[in-house]
């Protein structure tokens, strides 16, 4: 029989785990594995049990928020012996499972964790950190004025903010170098991230077209930060058509990128606190991991669309 450590958050978004839990099993037994079972007990278990684990599994399969799949991935990450991740998503806004075509139904996602094919996918590697489709900063990744769901709703939050200031006109706001493909930014910036998404705290499209999940590039969308009401308008109707407004934001793919600034500012990656840093190197990695995902979807979310 194949082996299988199955990391769940008992306490993640939605609680819908908890139910299920006896059928999600059933089935990854039915599915041909003998599953090693660990809630989490309190905030980065899931990257500890990672990076404590001798047995040799064959899947690692994990259920909770974003957060907990990035404990698992950075756990995954930082192991010699790489296998298959397999994710059952709980939480309240699960980006990166709806970019993948993970099911929200429990119950089909753990079927994709046994039956469905391994998609090598991109990991983000932020300076020693990794991150699996966000990293950003500015607005909302303060932790002293956040509350945890602004956190992960980013961009609805950002138009929220914005307009609450439009008279008042005191939006943080940080002069950056941006460094990429030999190219160099100056600027000043209220928001930027760097994602691996196609849609991000529920806003799809906002991050680009074509995203696809293993061509060892991210989508780098940088907001500027508005000098007069007009300016703002324009960033709040870009938010609103979720398109991007090339005279209010800059918008590029790379591989790499780079951001230096004076002061030190508050990053998250994957909706979590990320730290504050005055240099950051972000790095892709292409096809680092492996997550489980349905047959059916690989064409839409791999870069082989349309060459083969
Ligand atoms: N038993 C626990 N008690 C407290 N915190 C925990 C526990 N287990 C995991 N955590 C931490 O909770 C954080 C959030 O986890 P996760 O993303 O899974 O849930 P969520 O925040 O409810 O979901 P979403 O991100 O979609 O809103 C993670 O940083 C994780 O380390």
């Amino acid at each position: 029989m194949k082996k299988m450590l199955f990391i769940y958050n008992p306490n993640s978004g939605m609680g819908l785990l908890k139910p299920k839990l006896s059928d999600v099993l059933d089935i990854f037994v039915k599915g041909g594995y003998e599953v090693t079972v660990y809630p989490t007990q309190k905030y980065h278990d899931a990257v500890r049990k990672m990076g404590e684990y001798e047995e040799q599994y064959d899947l690692v399969a994990c259920s909770g928020g974003d957060g907990t799949l990035d404990e698992v991935v950075t756990g995954m990450m930082k192991r010699e012996d790489k296998v298959p991740i397999g994710y059952i998503p709980a939480g309240t806004t699960n980006d990166f499972a709806s970019s993948l075509h993970i099911s929200k139904n429990m119950l089909e996602a753990a079927d994709t964790v046994v039956n469905g094919v391994p998609f090598a996918c991109d990991v983000g590697v932020f300076n020693q950190d990794y991150f699996v489709y966000i990293a950003a900063f500015g607005l909302f990744t303060d932790v002293s004025y956040e509350t945890k769901q602004s956190m992960k709703n980013v961009l609805g939050h950002l138009a929220y903010i914005l307009e609450g200031t439009k008279r008042i006109f005191n939006i943080p706001s940080y002069r950056i170098k941006v460094t990429h493909d030999g190219e160099t930014i100056e600027d000043e910036f209220i928001y930027g991230m760097v994602t691996n998404s196609r849609s991000v705290g529920g806003f799809k499209g906002i991050t680009g077209k074509n995203v696809v999940f293993d061509d060892g590039k991210f989508e780098v969308t940088l907001f500027k930060t508005p000098r007069n009401p007009m300016e703002l308008n324009e960033i709040l109707g870009a938010l609103a058509l979720r398109k991007i407004n090339p005279k209010r934001m800059y918008s590029f793919k790379t591989n790499e990128v780079h951001f230096e600034t004076e002061e030190e500012i508050p990053w998250t990656l994957d909706g979590e606190f990320g730290g504050v840093h005055e240099e950051v190197v972000v790095k892709d990695c292409q096809k680092a991991l492996e997550i489980m995902v349905k047959p059916e979807v690989i064409e839409d979310v791999s870069e082989k669309k349309g060459t083969e």
